[in-house]
């Protein structure tokens, strides 16, 4: 630790630091022992007042205009907002000086504007607060702008679904979140009006502001009247500074945090789980989704690789893209035109779906249609009793996703959509959270679809599947029609079958394989060229059985084992074997292998 702390860069930056606190030590020292500070001269306490009030007004403005400013320059994209972004810079690389002048032609006395004004608009506390208006802003604007851009935008999904209109989503998500940054730009923007000498002093040179009298005391009677502002303006950025870096204590936090209320649990009132169908046609920047699947289950599950667009599928159905996307239906009602904020669907998202500011309870209970009592229900039978009162930083990976659960299910949502709920946990929070949401899927009938890449998650917590392939459903049935009869050697990866093999047609059926000859039932004619693939469950290894290979490798995995066959001609398949039914093979073992013809899937490659 102490390696860290010290070498040449704590040199370095220990110089500036150095080179910062002297002058600021050095003008201490020269006041303490000076006997004309310039506490007594005249203007002083107006001059003080006049940048107050200035500076408060100024940061006022900005703070208004600002904040929304930034929270656009931080959503937005394309050339507006590129040059928007520079201009709120301008001021900061600006001098002074010429800010004051650039205002001069915009308010002077002689322009549209100054003469509009009867030209109050220079030489007055006016003139006082544009200068500093102007030159202060783009602190708070960047800070601001800084803090929107690292709100995750996953946040303002969920909480459009959970009920919350644009305007809500601003100032109970993006705008709380940030808030910290902001407080702190906004002292900073505060100071810097407070101190602003150069475009005041062309702009407004009377009223005198602290740092105008500071410069006119200067030229008057020499720096020692100048030590009694400096000493003020030093002792404001002291306290203000002090002020923004200011944190409670974790334990205080902690005490002042709300505590939840005591509800009593509501079980929620049964809904009638349906099933959806859509029919989503869009394009999301060079992607192009075209899906259609009308399911027969209430509980469907879509799988496919990495990019394939199966979150942008789960989006489309939760409204997330706006209308315009295709059709979506809930049973017989049609969502497509419904905005998001009113489809009352349950979203979980990949990751991150909790609000960092809010305790368990608060975002349990932050949909626009969460009812208390459920939220407590939920709580309860997701086993988070007793966490209520904790943030999300305090809990576990498996507690976090159970309580975005609970904050998906507490408005009674008509249809939950799952985005990789548990793909960030590690595997047996992962089994427990998968058993737990099939437990609530079948007891309190609820309708899901769940996105994954995991065909084991999908045959857990659905009774359908649709699998799509670069934007485009490649097979869609029941888990067991899927499994049995991948559409394709690809859905067969997906799928996770791992015996997908080349071969080629000879006849009655059978192929060939690396010189060894498996039955199949496929009539494709000899001589074609395929792909095929057996399910490791269906390679039967024992005692009996048409081909005989050599056992190459017997891993054991509590409930199964699983083998490496080789036949003799070097064909190799993997071979799944419930412990219960094993024939206590080893590696090296002779054994027999049986496969039913009618489990071996065949394309024609
Ligand atoms: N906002 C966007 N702008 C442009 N392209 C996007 C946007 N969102 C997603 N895409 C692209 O659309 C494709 C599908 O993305 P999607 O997030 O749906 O994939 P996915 O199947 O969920 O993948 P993963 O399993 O890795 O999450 C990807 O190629 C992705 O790069």
């Amino acid at each position: 630790m102490s390696s860290r702390r010290s070498g040449p860069l704590a040199l370095l930056g220990a110089l500036l630091a150095l080179y910062l606190a002297v002058p600021v030590v050095a003008f201490l020292i020269r006041l303490a022992g000076s006997d004309q500070r310039g506490f007594g001269e005249s203007g002083l306490i107006d001059a003080a007042r006049t940048s107050g009030i200035s500076a408060t007004i100024s940061a006022s403005i900005v703070a208004i205009l600002g904040i929304p400013l930034a929270h656009w320059l931080a959503h937005s994209q394309g050339l507006l907002h590129r040059i928007a972004g520079v201009l709120v810079q301008l001021p900061l690389a600006l001098p002074p000086v010429m800010s004051g002048i650039v205002l001069v032609y915009v308010v002077g006395p002689y322009t549209w504007l100054g003469e509009l004004f009867d030209g109050r608009l220079t030489e007055s506390i006016a003139g006082v607060v544009i200068a500093q208006t102007f030159v202060a802003a783009p602190f708070l604007i960047i800070a601001a702008r800084s803090a929107f851009e690292a709100v995750d935008p996953q946040l303002d999904d969920v909480a459009a679904t959970l009920g919350h209109h644009r305007l809500a989503r601003f100032v109970r998500v993006d705008l709380r979140i940030a808030a910290p940054a902001i407080r702190a730009g906004l002292l900073l923007t505060w100071l810097r009006a407070l101190g602003e000498y150069g475009a005041t002093v062309l702009l407004a040179y009377h009223p005198y502001t602290l740092p105008v009298f500071t410069y006119v005391q200067f030229s008057s009677t020499g720096i020692p009247t100048t030590q009694a502002p400096t000493a003020v303006a030093l002792a404001v950025a002291a306290v203000v500074l002090l002020l923004a870096g200011f944190r409670m204590p974790r334990a205080l936090r902690t005490r002042l945090r709300r505590e939840a209320p005591a509800v009593e649990p509501v079980a929620p009132s049964a809904i009638d789980a349906r099933p959806v169908s859509f029919e989503i046609d869009t394009q999301v920047g060079g992607f192009h989704l075209q899906v259609a699947h009308a399911a027969h289950s209430p509980r469907i599950a879509v799988l496919g690789a990495s990019g394939a667009g199966k979150s942008l599928l789960l989006r489309s159905l939760a409204g997330l893209l706006g209308s315009g996307v295709g059709a979506v239906r809930l049973g017989d009602d049609r969502l497509d035109d419904v905005p998001v904020e009113q489809r009352r669907l349950g979203y979980v998202p990949q990751l991150h779906g909790l609000f960092p500011d809010r305790t368990a309870w608060q975002q349990a209970t932050f949909g626009t249609h969460a009812d208390p009592g459920v939220a407590a229900w939920w709580l309860e039978r997701l086993q988070l009793h007793g966490l209520q009162d904790r943030l999300p930083q305090e809990l576990s990976g498996g507690q976090r996703q159970r309580v975005v659960l609970a904050a998906a299910l507490a408005g009674s949502p008509r249809l939950l959509l799952l985005d990789e709920p548990f793909s960030a946990l590690d595997s047996p929070v992962r089994q427990e959270l998968t058993a737990l949401l099939r437990r609530l899927q079948r007891r309190d009938s609820l309708a899901t679809v769940l996105v994954t890449h995991d065909p084991v998650e999908a045959a857990m917590l659905a009774d359908e599947l649709v699998v799509i392939d670069q934007g485009r459903v490649a097979q869609a049935g029941t888990v067991r029609e899927v499994f049995d009869a991948p559409a394709s050697p690809r859905v067969a990866r997906l799928l996770g079958l791992v015996n997908v093999r080349r071969g080629e047609m000879a006849a009655d059926g059978v192929l060939i394989a690396d010189g060894a000859h498996i039955a199949t039932a496929s009539e494709l004619p000899t001589g074609t060229p395929v792909t095929w693939c057996v399910r490791p469950e269906c390679v039967v290894v024992g005692h009996a059985g048409e081909h005989e290979v050599t056992v190459a490798d017997v891993a054991d995995l509590g409930s199964e084992l699983r083998l490496e066959v080789q036949w003799p001609d070097g064909l190799d398949l993997q071979a799944h074997q419930l412990i219960s039914r094993r024939d206590g093979h080893v590696a090296g073992d002779v054994a027999r292998v049986h496969i039913d013809p009618a489990t071996v899937s065949v394309w024609r490659a």
